[in-house]
């Protein structure tokens, strides 16, 4: 499904300490890449990685076929943005948690129209001037969800984005992420422990002791 796709990501010989030993790693661009494995695999020290948080100790990433360490930060994360696991609440009322991600980028800050559909997009009935301090770990793992898909980058690289959700609104919230990400050209790069998630993979990649088990497969 996925062959003859140009690369988003490419990775080669790349390690970083003790925790990731990656040969190969072909990461397919404008598709659905699933990351599994058990815990403390290297899971979330691989998406750092791509958004370059940090970086490895040897080895080479190729982002659209250039190498990451020639690309500026900031501009990559325009273009790459990652959602952490437990993702931070800023001081502030729900709009402007939901405009925090747009300080550093070109566009326009969205109406409170738009601000509110988003919040229908990831099931969040709150209103705009509410303080998320107050919310649940939930509410706050959609708030931040709502966040990165105002930014609209390329690449949205999730971090157990339902790991805080209850199965249904989980599902139900990736279903339509994908469907956003598929109808829009966008690529998508989720780490989940859920199987039912595995459902949404074009590609999907197992990890184990910091390794990639199938890395580069299907290119
Ligand atoms: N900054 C760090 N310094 C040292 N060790 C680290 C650091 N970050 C992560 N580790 C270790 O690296 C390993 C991989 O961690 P990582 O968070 O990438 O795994 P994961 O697959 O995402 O796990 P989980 O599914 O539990 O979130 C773990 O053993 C972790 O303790």
């Amino acid at each position: 499904m996925f062959k003859g796709r140009k690369s988003m990501f490419l990775l080669r010989n790349v390690k970083y300490k003790n925790i990731l030993e990656i040969e190969e790693l072909y990461i397919p661009e404008k598709m659905i890449t699933v990351i599994t494995g058990e815990s403390g695999s290297g899971k979330t020290t691989l998406l750092k990685m791509l958004n370059k948080m940090i970086t490895p100790d040897r080895g080479e990433i190729l982002f659209k076929g250039q190498p990451l360490e020639k690309i500026d930060s900031v501009d990559l994360r325009r273009k790459v943005v990652m959602l952490p696991q437990f993702p931070v609440v800023f001081p502030g009322d729900v709009r402007e948690n939901l405009i925090a991600g747009l300080r550093f980028s070109e566009k326009k800050i969205p109406s409170d129209e738009r601000l509110r559909e988003i919040l229908e997009f990831v099931m969040l009935k709150k209103s705009l001037n509410d303080d998320p301090e107050k919310f649940s770990g939930g509410e706050k793992q959609r708030l931040a969800l709502a966040r990165v898909l105002l930014m609209d980058p390329d690449v949205f690289l999730l971090d157990e984005p339902t790991s805080s959700l209850d199965r249904e609104t989980g599902i139900e919230i990736i279903r339509r992420v994908v469907d956003l990400v598929r109808k829009r050209n966008k690529t998508l790069i989720v780490v989940t422990h859920d199987p039912e998630l595995r459902r949404f993979a074009d590609r999907l990649i197992e990890m184990k002791d910091g390794r990639v088990l199938n890395g580069a497969s299907g290119h």
